[in-house]
């Protein structure tokens, strides 16, 4: 499989800190990629620099084979990468359906200026875009919420509503922030389906999530940082039995290589 997403000795520095240090991986067409660490590992840094909200101190990454250092953060979505958020980013007074729509409008081509030009065509893209909302919202169960403020809406749901704003604009990768977070066990395996659907239809996902259930059940690779470098990379069950993991995870010191 041709990878999508490649990233080459991707490092970050904070101040003197480096939270980010020389990391490599590829996400391939179709697949589910996790990325997983401890607290701290340097997960969600990755994730801002893939999506173009911060930049690398060092290191590429290449979409489809093109570097992205130039690409200004808001061009993501029309080239195809949208992203959910660890914290939620919802319009509390607008309705679901217009949260949704707002995936979109990075990839319309109606601008004001043409909007007052061309009335007609503003019109119909305003409802290709309605549709296409709405039909996301069908697919993550909230069709029935649609004119619901979202802001009355109860956690669960709401990470339901990003997936849907996420997805609207069809990418080809989607980067998603512990989507699992402060959802039940019903709503974590519900959203698990909707990842495996999404995959199924060809869009590859990057996760980063602290819920292994979900990750050992869907992902296809594991990327494990710790302390912000890669100490390891396989399928799920080789980084089940990885000693590197289970010791970073555990927080010991490791037991290769003593005695
Ligand atoms: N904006 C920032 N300024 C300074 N330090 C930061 C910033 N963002 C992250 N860091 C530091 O970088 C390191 C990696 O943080 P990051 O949030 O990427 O880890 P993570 O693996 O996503 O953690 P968690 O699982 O707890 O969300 C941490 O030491 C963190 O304190």
């Amino acid at each position: 499989m041709t990878a999508l997403l490649e990233v080459q000795a991707l490092s970050r520095d904070f101040g003197g800190v480096r939270a980010v240090n020389r990391v490599d991986f590829q996400v391939k067409q179709g697949e589910i990629l996790a990325l997983i660490g401890p607290n701290g590992a340097g997960k969600s840094t990755v994730l801002n620099m893939v999506s173009g909200v911060i930049p690398p101190s060092e290191g590429e990454i290449r979409y489809n084979n093109q570097g992205l250092a130039q690409v200004p953060g808001y061009e993501y979505a029309g080239l195809g990468i949208t992203r959910t958020f660890q914290n939620l980013q919802t319009f509390d007074d607008m309705t679901v359906l217009e949260n949704v729509m707002v995936g979109m409008h990075t990839k319309t081509k109606s601008s004001l200026f043409s909007c007052g030009m061309n009335l007609g065509r503003a019109r119909k893209e305003e409802q290709k875009i309605r549709e296409q909302a709405q039909m996301w919202l069908e697919h993550v169960g909230l069709a029935s919420l649609a004119f619901a403020q979202a802001g009355s809406l109860p956690y669960g749901k709401l990470r339901l509503m990003e997936i849907a704003r996420a997805m609207v604009a069809e990418p080809t990768l989607l980067l998603l922030d512990e989507p699992a977070a402060g959802l039940n066990h019903t709503e974590t395996a519900e959203m698990s389906k909707m990842f495996q659907d999404i995959r199924a239809n060809g869009t590859a996902i990057l996760l980063v999530e602290h819920d292994m259930d979900m990750i050992m059940a869907i992902a296809d690779r594991i990327v494990v940082l710790d302390q912000g470098t890669k100490i390891a990379e396989g399928t799920p069950r080789e980084i089940q039995e990885n000693p590197k993991v289970i010791a970073a995870y555990l927080g010991t010191e490791e037991e290769e290589g003593r005695g």
